[in-house]
């Protein structure tokens, strides 16, 4: 995009921001108010893909009849708040069907591709009815399908993005569309290579933005969401959490990673690569401002020892014990070996003389919900060592700056949780995060009072 000077603003909008016809009309304004949002990505207008995720997974007809009602009747009232339009019905209406056959063929038999080919009609419904509003304001905005050119591995559920392709795409379909017309698309779609439908896992239309972002050259992405930027820790949780005006990318990212999931965890490592900033606010109230994330070397105020408490639930602990580990080597290469070709990617590691520990994030965010945690992978496992599980905990992380290097500071953190028990913390790895694990039903409140000690 930058060949003609032009600045380039990609502008995402979540789920909540799309979810009626009142929250289109909010997000649309924000399109109109800024001449240089070239590109729109949308996720389905909210409950929808939890919908879609519930009829892939096959359900009997009666419960299948619910869903669809219910999805037909989201769509529904925001069609029918539109000036009547009988190509655009008869297009949901088609997208619906679709719906309904494909919930019919879940029942019989799922898998991963059927899974995301249906999900995919969410984001295909709520891109259709935006561009109408843009055009109900007069606006040269048109649809277009993202699978053209967001190309991905066949990983179904999480499928991995192929980076130099998805540039090559975007500058031969989208890129001089975006040019002419505000371009409306999809978020968290893509295709592999026959041609197929993938998603980037749950959450992940954020980082649909950030690949397009990169591959137009843009200058800024906006995710509009339900809250005015990146907080203190999830404002839900603790609703007098203080907004973040500023942070660096290496924060955010850490905050993403540890479940703030205001951004998903994805969504900075392009916007990292090619250095683009990414604004956060909330479509509702755009005028509240938000949080801009950017390099580093862009924020002249001297970086806080603390930025934030992130929480992420459902977290697995594997306890593997071994004899054979003792003085032994190898133990933890075998160990490692089985599980990335289980697909599992391994959180936080301690050791012992006989035993390891290590975090899972089971529940992960494949579009289909599915755990990671498999019987497959549990045998394998028993091969080398004698495996425990404890499920049912919490990843707490301590997010902010050099806190390696700052004397009592773990007292600071530790001193206030004398009336829990943690069941593993790590630290030391980065000097941005200390961690731990907590059972599920402590989280709240460690986070609460953690934020009160720090921040209040
Ligand atoms: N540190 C944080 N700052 C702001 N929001 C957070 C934070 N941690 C978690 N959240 C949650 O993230 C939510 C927004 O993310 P999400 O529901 O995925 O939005 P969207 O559907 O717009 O993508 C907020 O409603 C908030 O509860
Ligand atoms: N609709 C998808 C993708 C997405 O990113 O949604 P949201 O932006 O509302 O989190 C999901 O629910 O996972």
């Amino acid at each position: 995009m930058n060949s003609s000077n032009q600045s380039c603003v990609i502008a995402k909008f979540g789920g909540t921001s799309v979810a009626d016809y009142e929250a289109m009309k909010n997000s649309a304004n924000i399109v109109l108010t800024n001449p240089d949002v070239k590109v729109v990505v949308l996720s389905a207008s909210a409950g929808v893909t939890n919908l879609l995720v519930a009829l892939a997974e096959g359900r009997d007809t009666e419960i299948r009849q619910q869903h669809l009602a219910k999805l037909h009747e989201i769509q529904y009232n925001i069609l029918s708040a539109l000036p009547a339009n009988p190509a655009l019905r008869d297009e949901i209406d088609q997208v619906l069907n679709n719906i309904a056959s494909l919930s019919e063929a879940a029942s019989l038999a799922t898998s991963a591709a059927l899974t995301d080919e249906l999900v995919s009609h969410g984001e295909l419904m709520s891109s259709r009815l935006f561009v109408e509003i843009l055009k109900e304001q007069q606006q040269d905005a048109i649809w277009f399908d993202v699978r053209r050119v967001i190309r991905t591995d066949n990983k179904f559920g999480k499928a991995i993005p192929q980076i130099d392709e998805i540039k090559q795409l975007c500058c031969a379909h989208l890129k001089s569309l975006a040019e002419k017309h505000i371009v409306v698309t999809q978020g968290f779609i893509g295709s592999e290579n026959s041609g197929k439908t993938t998603t980037l896992g749950r959450g992940g239309s954020d980082y649909t933005a950030a690949l397009l972002g990169e591959a137009l050259h843009a200058s800024q992405i906006d995710i509009w969401t339900d809250v005015a930027g990146i907080y203190t820790t999830d404002p839900r949780i603790v609703p007098n959490a203080k907004r973040i005006d500023d942070i660096t990318f290496a924060e955010a990212a850490e905050m993403a990673t540890f479940g703030a999931k205001v951004l998903h965890p994805a969504t900075l490592v392009p916007a990292v690569r090619s250095n683009i900033p990414v604004f956060v606010g909330s479509s509702k109230n755009p005028q509240a401002g938000g949080t801009i994330v950017y390099n580093a070397h862009s924020i002249t105020s001297e970086l806080p020892l603390f930025r934030s408490v992130s929480l992420r639930r459902k977290q697995t602990l594997l306890t593997l014990n071994s004899l054979n580990m003792l003085h032994a080597q190898g133990f933890l290469a075998n160990v490692f070996t089985i599980l990335a070709k289980h697909n599992i990617s391994v959180d936080l590691v301690t050791t012992s003389e006989v035993s390891v520990a290590l975090t899972i994030d089971t529940a992960g965010t494949n579009t289909d919900g599915s755990s990671l945690l498999t019987k497959a992978l549990l045998d394998e496992l028993s091969t080398v060592c004698c495996v425990e599980v404890q499920e049912d905990l919490a990843l707490i992380a301590i997010i902010g700056n050099h806190l390696t290097s700052v004397k009592g500071m773990t007292k600071q953190i530790f001193g206030q949780l004398e009336d829990f028990s943690v069941r593993l913390s790590c630290f030391g790895a980065s000097t941005h995060n200390i961690c731990f694990l907590v059972k599920s039903s402590d989280a709240d409140s460690i986070v609460k009072i953690l934020h009160k000690a720090i921040f209040e």
